[in-house]
């Protein structure tokens, strides 16, 4: 029996896109005024509230041109029950979306008939002899590790024959006996294999360059029709691989994002670890790094640099730092697990820095300052190789020109393999005013095996200069035009990080400047922060100081506080304190609650924990006592006076010194005996220990227990 298909006329799409309209945003840096004054609200008033951020390419077309009736013509010629005809070019437009079932069979060329083409389907034994030897991988492409399917096999045959007529037509036939069935169902070939019409939809955005994150997305705004399409399986993977020629025939290619792409994902279709793992495999884009990464942070926590034995034998580089076994126990609670971040939705956001005891990061606008300790500074670099990226703000990359990698021995470029532990440095430019150029740290460290490119983002409309672009994809760099504009300011940060979470990076530590750290510690978007680890210097800056400090926000009359929760102190080197916290998504309070709750208690009672650590996330508290004046070191500022006594309180957490010499480098400080938890001490410098046993009389933000 013939059963003539009905076809409605086919959708068209209306894609249209805005070319960019490109402006040039040239502008004095300048920080401070001709008298030497800070004048940093007119300059944040000048960068931040012009309005090219406002202007958006309309991203709002479809992806998808389905013909009609496409799921029960999928079926129809997924099962083939009964032969039915159609004309040439229906099953043109129809079969691209079933060829993951079909492939061609081949048969004797004597029984061939040139108007007529056999299928079978590709769960059918291979009646060809197959190589033993695998395919070599093509030019550029790494091998790729093929998970082995489940074994199934299925007979099912058909066959399409052309009719010559005045329309040209196909007459769709079984060739397997009528009883005789797939052995499996059609969403089984769609789990394995995506048909050429859904990978034909990502790859029109793929060479549009589109980031491939930002293509899936897309694509799941319409699950219907990607369903319908055979794409309930799709995976990011999938994208990439597709976008990948192209990568490599448009290697300055800007990779944008779509409008709205930082929402929520759509649709069952979160990563998971394993196909994270699995697509690891696929080739070399941009983001295959960070999920290599992501896969080095994954697998080996807490992660161990390698044992001395295993690491090259050459001299590792001036500079190699060590951050002791010991040390790094305190650290473990705040930094991202496993299991917590391969369930969320967002990256693990980690802010740390340096500070001064007036919340300055640096002396003025433009100068780099040390404040951290060797040992302190050897922490942040272990804190960097836990983490997948490292993002800093524009005028951190324009006054430091920093290196923002990891100089860990065991970490790649220093004794460990291919850019091992190596975070990806992401740098915040909304308007492209990083001077890119190959004489600057970040990208002499890629060269010399000691980084990973850094991905700049950009807002959008921004004019690019071509040596700029090319210079950073030359090392393996990015530039990320995103489009998400936060109605009060720039760049929205909830956005920033989920883009960058569905491009593979799934922790973040957020090292500074002054404006970044304290945009973040804003109630709005505190919410997006999972820990704090910083060290503070006993030292003043003044006001001329870049500050942290976020605006003061307000519930309704009241003002809010930005408020740590699980909070650890410890000192380390000679004079450094590292404070480490949770931010207390839970609670927005007034006012202080420590001195509020404290005045209101009786005499005798002790003061009731702030803040009890949720059981199954973090152990119990542990705090240390700071040096008391009468036993510290003086409050002199780091590395002022590499000789002065060290302290004679309790030893805080040292590291060797640093940096080592090359020779001895590698190997780690003997380790010393951590400090057992400490009671608390007295504001007024007199320290009170609480006999063993007992618990402390009184909370980390030392307010005195009235006797
Ligand atoms: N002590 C420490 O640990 C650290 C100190 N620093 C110091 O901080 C200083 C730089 O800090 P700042 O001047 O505050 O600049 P910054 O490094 O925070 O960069 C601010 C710039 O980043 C861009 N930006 C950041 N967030 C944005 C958003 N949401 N939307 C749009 N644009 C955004 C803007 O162009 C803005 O002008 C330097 O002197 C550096 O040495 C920097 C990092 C760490
Ligand atoms: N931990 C810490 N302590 C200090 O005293 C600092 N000034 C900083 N600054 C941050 O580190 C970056 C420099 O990194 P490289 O050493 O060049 O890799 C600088 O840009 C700040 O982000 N940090």
């Amino acid at each position: 029996m013939t059963t003539p298909v009905q076809t409605p006329t086919r959708h068209e799409v209306s894609q249209s896109q805005e070319d960019s309209r490109l402006d040039d945003h040239s502008e004095d840096d300048s920080d401070v005024n001709r008298n030497g004054d800070v004048d940093r609200d007119k300059q944040e008033k000048l960068e931040d509230h012009d309005d090219h951020y406002k202007e958006e390419a309309d991203t709002s077309y479809s992806l998808f041109s389905n013909p009609p009736n496409l799921v029960a013509m999928r079926r129809q010629l997924f099962e083939v029950k009964d032969e039915f005809e159609m004309s040439a070019q229906e099953f043109e437009e129809y079969f691209p979306f079933v060829d993951n079932v079909w492939r061609k069979y081949r048969i004797d060329q004597k029984d061939n008939d040139p108007n007529c083409e056999t299928f079978c389907c590709r769960l059918r034994p291979s009646n060809q002899h197959k190589s033993s030897t695998p395919k070599a991988p093509a030019e550029g492409k790494q091998t790729r590790t093929k998970r082995k399917r489940e074994e199934k096999t299925c007979p099912m045959l058909m066959k399409v024959t052309y009719v010559a007529s005045p329309i040209k037509k196909v007459k769709v036939t079984r060739v397997t006996a009528p009883d005789l069935e797939h052995s499996h169902d059609l969403e089984y070939m769609d789990h394995n294999k995506r048909n050429t019409a859904i990978m034909d939809v990502a790859r029109r955005e793929a060479v549009r360059g589109f980031l491939p994150g930002s293509i899936f997305w897309k694509m799941q705004q319409e699950p219907d029709k990607m369903d319908e399409a055979g794409g309930k399986h799709m995976k990011i993977s999938d994208v990439r691989n597709v976008q990948y020629p192209w990568r490599q025939q448009n290697p300055t290619a800007i990779l944008k994002a779509h409008v709205g792409y930082t929402q929520q994902r759509t649709g069952p279709r979160q990563p998971k670890l394993a196909s994270t793992i699995a697509s690891a495999s696929a080739p070399p884009t941009p983001n295959n790094g960070a999920i290599q990464r992501q896969i080095q942070s994954y697998v080996p926590f807490p992660l161990q640099p390698p044992p001395v034995a295993q690491l090259a034998p050459t001299p590792l580089p001036q500079g190699t730092l060590n951050y002791p076994e010991h040390a790094k126990e305190f650290l473990y609670p705040y930094l991202p697990h496993i299991p917590r971040i391969a369930s969320q939705s967002r990256p693990h956001i980690t802010l740390t820095w340096a500070t001064s005891l007036d919340s300055r990061v640096a002396l003025l606008p433009g100068v780099q300052t040390a404040i951290s300790g060797p040992e302190t500074k050897a922490m942040t670099h272990f804190l960097r190789s836990q983490h997948d990226a490292i993002l800093i703000g524009v005028k951190t990359a324009m006054s430091d020109d920093p290196g923002l990698n990891c100089r860990l021995a065991g970490a790649g470029g220093f004794g460990g393999p291919d850019r091992a532990m190596q975070p990806r440095p992401i740098v915040i430019d909304p308007r492209a005013r990083l001077h890119i150029h190959s004489e600057m740290r970040l990208l002499r460290a890629v060269r010399e095996g000691k980084a990973q490119g850094p991905w700049v983002v950009v807002g959008p409309h921004i004019k690019l200069q071509p040596q700029a672009v090319t210079t950073l994809k030359a090392h393996g760099g990015e530039f990320l035009q995103i489009n998400e504009i936060d109605p009060y300011y720039g760049l929205d940060w909830e956005a920033l990080f989920s883009i960058f979470h569905r491009e593979g990076i799934k922790s973040i530590m957020v090292e500074g400047g002054g404006k970044v750290l304290s945009d973040l510690l804003k109630p709005r978007y505190a919410h997006c922060v999972d820990s704090i680890i910083m060290t503070i210097a006993p030292t003043f800056f003044g006001k001329g100081g870049v500050e942290v400090a976020p605006d003061t926000a307000f519930d309704g009359q009241q003002p809010i506080q930005t408020r740590l929760a699980n909070v650890k102190w410890q000192p380390m080197g000679q004079s450094d304190m590292v404070l480490c916290g949770q931010l207390d998504k839970t609670r927005t309070q007034p006012r202080l609650p420590g001195v509020q709750e404290f005045s209101r208690q009786p005499a005798s009672t002790p003061v009731a924990p702030q803040h009890a650590a949720p059981p199954s996330v973090l152990p119990p508290l542990q705090q240390h006592a700071p040096p008391t004046p009468s036993q510290g070191p003086p409050a002199a500022q780091h590395n002022a006076n590499p000789l002065a006594p060290q302290t004679q309180g309790p030893p805080p957490l040292q590291n060797n010194a640093s940096p080592l010499p090359a020779s001895n480098a590698h190997i780690l400080p003997a380790p010393q005996p951590v400090q057992p938890p400490r009671p608390l001490a007295q504001i007024n410098g007199a320290s009170t220990s609480a006999p063993p046993g007992k618990s402390p009389k009184f909370r980390h933000y030392g307010v005195p227990r009235a006797s």
